[in-house]
Formats: C-alpha cells, sequence, structure tokens
C-alpha cells in the first residue's frame, strides 16, 4: 500500500500551505547565495597567487609593505561587502579563463559573465580610401576656360553666370563623371558618393557632367533623375539644370508636387499615333514622394533608358522613406531592363550591346560613412569622394563632418527670458543685417516673428519662414530676402537644408539643434560659396553640456563664446516687457479670429449640408505665449 499514496484535501489551512512553499524556496535561494559566495571567494583566491607569481607588486616605500594590485582590489571589495551583501553576486570574479575553459570550449547553461573582446572597425576599402577634397574656396586654380573635357556651350554658360574656376569639389569630380561615362563596352561607370562641406558647389558638380554627357545624343526619354527631399530644394535644383540646359536641346521637368498631379503628366507625356506615349523631358528634378505617385499613376511614364540616378541630401532621404520609394523605383527599374534584356544569350555581343547600368550619384554634406546605411543603395564599386576623409586606424566618429572654413561658430549663455532680448541686441544695437534665426517649431517661429515686430516698431523688417506657409509665400519671402527688403527671416529646421540663400551673414540658432547634422545644415546657410559667414547659438545653461556633445561628436573642437554685456540687456527690458504685452494681445487676438472663422465655416458646411472640413495638419493651433 505504502507503494500508492492518494492525496486528498484534508482540510489543512492553504495558507499555511503558501508558507511552506515560500520558506522551502528562500531556503533555495540561501543555499544558491551560499555556492555562489563559496563559488567567489575560490576565485579570490586564485588570482591572488597568480599576481604574486607574476610579481606585479608595488613598493609602498613609506609603511614598507609589499602591495599586490590584487590586495588592493580585495579591499575594495571587502569594503562594498560591508555596504551591500550583494558585492558577491554583482561584481564578476577576475579568473584565469584558460583554466575554467581549458579548450575555450563554451559550457552550455554557464552563466557566468565574460566581456566581449572588442571588435576593431574595419571600414571597406572605398571609404577608408577616399579621394580627398580641399575645402580652400580662396585659393582656386581651376579655370573654367582652360579645361578640355567640359562642353563649350557649358563653359559659356559658367562664364556668363560669372563662374570663372572651378570650386575643389567640382574640378575633382566634374572630370571624374565625364571620363567613366567613355568608358566602352560593357564597362560600368563607378558609382559615386561626395560628402563636401554647405555651400561647396556640389550642386553643380552633378549638373555639368550631366549635361555634358546627355547633350551629345538626344531622345524622347528620361535619362536622368535627381532625387531631394523637399519641395523647395527640387525648385532650387531645377532651376539650376534649366540654367545650364540653355542651348544644348534639354529639357528639365520638376516633379515636386507644387502642381497638380494631373498636370505634371501633361508636361512630361504625350501621346502620338505612331510611337503612342513619348516622354517631352530628358532631366526629372523631383520628391521622392512624387515620383512615387508618377511611378504608380503616369501612363507611359518609364526610366528604362535611365542613365542618371542623382540622390542630393541622399541622408536625409533615407531618414524620411516617402513612399518607399527606393523599393517603387527599384521594382520599377528591374522590370523595364527584364523586359530589355529578354532572350539575350551570355556573348559578348549582347553583353556589349546592353543598354549601361544605371549611374548613381549620392551627395550631402552629412553623408555618413556607415557602410550598413550606403549598403541599401546597392552603389557599384563606388568610390568616394570627401572633405573629411576617414581610415580604419581613426575613430570613425571623428571628423566626420566639416564645415566651410569662413564660417565663424559662437554661441552664448543665458538665461530663458534673456534669449529675445539677446536677438534684439544682435539686431539692434549691433545691426546685423541679413540674419537666419533658427527656432523647433513653427509656433515659436510665430511667437518670435510677432514679438520682433512689434518690439520694432517698424524698424526691424522680419518675416517667418515655415511649412504652414505654402511654397509660393515662402518664395517671395526668399526673394524679399535677397533684395534687402528683409532683414531677418525667423524659420523652422524645414529650410535648414540645402537651401541656398544669397549673402546671408548671420545665422542664429534660437533654439539650438537636436543633432549635429540639423547644426551643420543650419549654420551652412551662411559663409557659403567662399563668402564669410557667422553663426551664433543661444543656450540656456543646462543646453550646454548637450551643444558640447553635439559638437564633440563630430570632432570639433570649442568654439568661442560671445560674452553679453548684461547692463546692456538690462536696459533693453523694459521696452521688451512692453512689447510682450502687445505680442500676446495681438496672437489671442488671432485665435479669437481663427476660431471665428472656423465656427462659421462649419455653420456653413451644416447649412449645406457638408460634413465639416478637417484642419490640415501644419494648420496653425492655438498658442499660449
Ligand atoms: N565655381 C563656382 N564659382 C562661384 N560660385 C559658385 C561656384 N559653384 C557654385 N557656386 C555658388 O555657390 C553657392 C552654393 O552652391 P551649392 O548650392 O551647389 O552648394 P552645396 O554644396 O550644394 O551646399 P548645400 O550642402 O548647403 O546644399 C551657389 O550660390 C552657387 O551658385
Amino acid at each position: 500500500m505504502d507503494l500508492f499514496v492518494i492525496n486528498r484535501y484534508t482540510g489543512i489551512n492553504e495558507d499555511s500551505e503558501i508558507i511552506n512553499q515560500e520558506t522551502l524556496h528562500l531556503q533555495k535561494l540561501k543555499q544558491k547565495i551560499e555556492e555562489r559566495k563559496k563559488k567567489y571567494d575560490f576565485n579570490k583566491k586564485t588570482p591572488e597567487i597568480i599576481t604574486l607569481k607574476e610579481q606585479d607588486l608595488s613598493v609602498n616605500l613609506e609603511s614598507n609593505k609589499i602591495i599586490t594590485d590584487e590586495n588592493k582590489n580585495n579591499k575594495t571589495l571587502e569594503n562594498k561587502n560591508e555596504e551591500g551583501d550583494l558585492a558577491p553576486v554583482d561584481i564578476p570574479a577576475k579568473t584565469n579563463k584558460a583554466d575554467k575553459h581549458p579548450n575555450e570550449f563554451k559550457v552550455l547553461g554557464n552563466t557566468d559573465f565574460e566581456k566581449k573582446t572588442k571588435i576593431d572597425r574595419v571600414l571597406p576599402y572605398w571609404l577608408s580610401h577616399a579621394y580627398s577634397v580641399s575645402k580652400d574656396l580662396q585659393t582656386l586654380t581651376c579655370s573654367v576656360e582652360k579645361q578640355i573635357w567640359l562642353d563649350d556651350t557649358l563653359k559659356a554658360t559658367l562664364l556668363k553666370e560669372g563662374v570663372t574656376h572651378f570650386f575643389p569639389v567640382q574640378e575633382q569630380v566634374i572630370p571624374f563623371i565625364i571620363k567613366e561615362h567613355k568608358l566602352p563596352g560593357p564597362f560600368r561607370p563607378h558609382d559615386i558618393c561626395v560628402s563636401a562641406p554647405t555651400g561647396s558647389g556640389k550642386t553643380l558638380s552633378f549638373v555639368l557632367p550631366i549635361i555634358h554627357v546627355l547633350m551629345k545624343q538626344l531622345g524622347h526619354f528620361v535619362r536622368a533623375l535627381v532625387v531631394l527631399p523637399v519641395q523647395e530644394l527640387a525648385a532650387q535644383v531645377t532651376k539650376v539644370f534649366k540654367k545650364y540646359c540653355t542651348n544644348t536641346g534639354l529639357k528639365v521637368a520638376l516633379l515636386s508636387g507644387s502642381t497638380p498631379l494631373h498636370k505634371e503628366q501633361q508636361q512630361i507625356m504625350r501621346y502620338t499615333e505612331t510611337s503612342e506615349w513619348i516622354c517631352e523631358t530628358d532631366i526629372i528634378v523631383c520628391t521622392a514622394g512624387r515620383l512615387v505617385e508618377h511611378l504608380q499613376n503616369t501612363e507611359g511614364f518609364s526610366l528604362k533608358h535611365l542613365k542618371f540616378l542623382v540622390i542630393d541630401e541622399a541622408d536625409r532621404i533615407m531618414d524620411n522613406i516617402q513612399n518607399d520609394w527606393l523599393y517603387h523605383l527599384d521594382k520599377h527599374i528591374k522590370i523595364e531592363s527584364e523586359i530589355l534584356n529578354k532572350n539575350s544569350h551570355l556573348n559578348w555581343q549582347n553583353i556589349s550591346s546592353q543598354k549601361s547600368s544605371i549611374h548613381k550619384l549620392l551627395f550631402s554634406a552629412t553623408l555618413s560613412p556607415d557602410p550598413e546605411m550606403l549598403e541599401q543603395w546597392g552603389l557599384y564599386q563606388p568610390k568616394l569622394f570627401s572633405a573629411a576623409p576617414i581610415n580604419d586606424s581613426t575613430d570613425y566618429m571623428i571628423k566626420k563632418y566639416t564645415t566651410p572654413d569662413e564660417l565663424q561658430e559662437q554661441f552664448v549663455v543665458c538665461t530663458a527670458e534673456e534669449k529675445p532680448l539677446i536677438l534684439y541686441h544682435f539686431l539692434c544695437n549691433q545691426k546685423w543685417d541679413k540674419t537666419l534665426c533658427f527656432t523647433n517649431s513653427s509656433q515659436s517661429a510665430h511667437r518670435l516673428k510677432v514679438l520682433l515686430d512689434t518690439w520694432g516698431k517698424g524698424n526691424l523688417k522680419v518675416a517667418e519662414l515655415s511649412a504652414a506657409l505654402d511654397r509660393t509665400n515662402r518664395e517671395q519671402v526668399l526673394k524679399k530676402f535677397k533684395h534687402t527688403e528683409i532683414d531677418i527671416i525667423i524659420s523652422t529646421d524645414a529650410l535648414a537644408r540645402g537651401i541656398d540663400i544669397p549673402a546671408c551673414n548671420y545665422v542664429v540658432s534660437y533654439d539650438p539643434p537636436r543633432n549635429i547634422k540639423t547644426y551643420v545644415h543650419r549654420i551652412g546657410r551662411t559663409g557659403r560659396a567662399g563668402r564669410k559667414g557667422n553663426a551664433v547659438t543661444i543656450l540656456v545653461h543646462n543646453q550646454m553640456q548637450m551643444f558640447k556633445e553635439i559638437l564633440l561628436s563630430s570632432g570639433k573642437n570649442e568654439i568661442p563664446e560671445l560674452k553679453v554685456d548684461k547692463d546692456i540687456l538690462n536696459q533693453l527690458f523694459e521696452s521688451y516687457e512692453n512689447a510682450i504685452r502687445d505680442t500676446k494681445k495681438s496672437i489671442n487676438d488671432e485665435i479669437h479670429s481663427k476660431v471665428k472663422k472656423s465656427i462659421e465655416l462649419k455653420r456653413a458646411a451644416k447649412s449645406n449640408g457638408k460634413p465639416p472640413r478637417k484642419r490640415k495638419q501644419n494648420e496653425t493651433k492655438p498658442m499660449n505665449v
């Protein structure tokens, strides 16, 4: 009968059973701790012997005692033990690895912590051996007229535009691209990545060679596609292309969403009885999102004759994956090339007659030499042109991005209340003109604009530039700034990248930048094309550390501090208080009129039987001052 035990409910208190289980569990835990302690004590003794054997001794001359490094460590461990019991468990014991795992086999289930050995980063050869690009825009030696590799029509346009010498990046990149397209037969041109400072002339580095190569052969195909992250940049690059396409017979189209889709379709495609759909343009400049719309909706739109694919501001485009554009583009190109290469046998004649592959050109002032990021572009035997070359031996974080030599960077430290006073002091007392001021949101840009307007009482010409404004208005603002009709533009980071604002003298970061890339692009709106520029970042005391880290992450040494006399700020305080009162009032008035308008619209929609209009994402919301 002893073999069979039947457990029955005996009416014993359930609580006591739980308590029994808990005690059992506690005992087990205590046992485990004891075992670990023993193990730890053993491990502690072993290295002591080893250390002594290795004669790693240091002599304390004063006390004439011999202290080993290990003894020192034990002392600290003992101290820790006094403070808490966890020390033996938490602190990994220093053991001789060879003794524990003689053959370096991993013992399954072993919970011992082992520090992984640090692996040295090895960059792909093309990244660690970049072509070095000079930043010096003051001593230009490459005269446009003397260059035999460039078409005369282009030279004439360059000279007409006042470009007499090439900038270093142009001097290296333009002939390289042209040469790659002279390669015979099945040889493919090397794809390229260009990382050069802001305002160093990267745009002409791809515009000129593309026109030079394409103008030799005209046809009804899209042969160059330039992708940019935002509408403004796309419009800017289109302007440059159009200028340099004069007298070449090439046509350029902008597809950025600034005009309705059907209008863009009419602009690029034409239906003919004989050839069905034909393309009216050779070069397309587009935003990534709009490109996908055309790939999916535009009848006859084909990229099967594409020779060049340019990605400007490549790092930004990858950060912001608009409509998964790279996937759609890749898919489209693959399908087209499959159709084209159908039935071709692998022989010399077929290989030679095959359409050459797309030449990819990537540009940015902040192109990270990150192999994983660059991998997704599927570059063919790429070459890197960089103003901040890196190699394996140096930390890859150092000297990641460079800024123009003509740019002077400074920072001001103040309290949050002093920020507007400092900006006003720069503008009114120091007479800073052509200033671009960055804030971190369109709301604070608007508040600051209203404040400066009220405070300046018409003496300061202030404008605001943010995503809340439509493109025509933004262009108007930039035009006025160019013609000195506006002294200061308050902007969000929407305008930080790529925009070429002529003769901008000062950049003020009213709110500090969030990362190094934003910082580099913001300050890069001044000090362009060899002109002098000043960039000042206003920091509240607790933002100092973050800003220093941002600078360090790009290998920048400390930048000088700009001191502003407190007495000067105190003198401005009274007028500031009056201005802030008026600002609050006018912003509240704005909010009320907007609310009133939206109520009226809702009522009108209701009476018409239509659903009320939804507020657009970028439409201004009520603000607190
Ligand atoms: N060789 C040259 N000589 C004189 N001016 C030039 C030359 N090349 C370019 N520029 C001018 O320099 C300015 C900056 O050029 P661009 O916009 O191409 O710079 P970028 O390197 O693309 O800058 P970002 O990185 O900010 O986009 C433009 O106004 C352009 O007209």
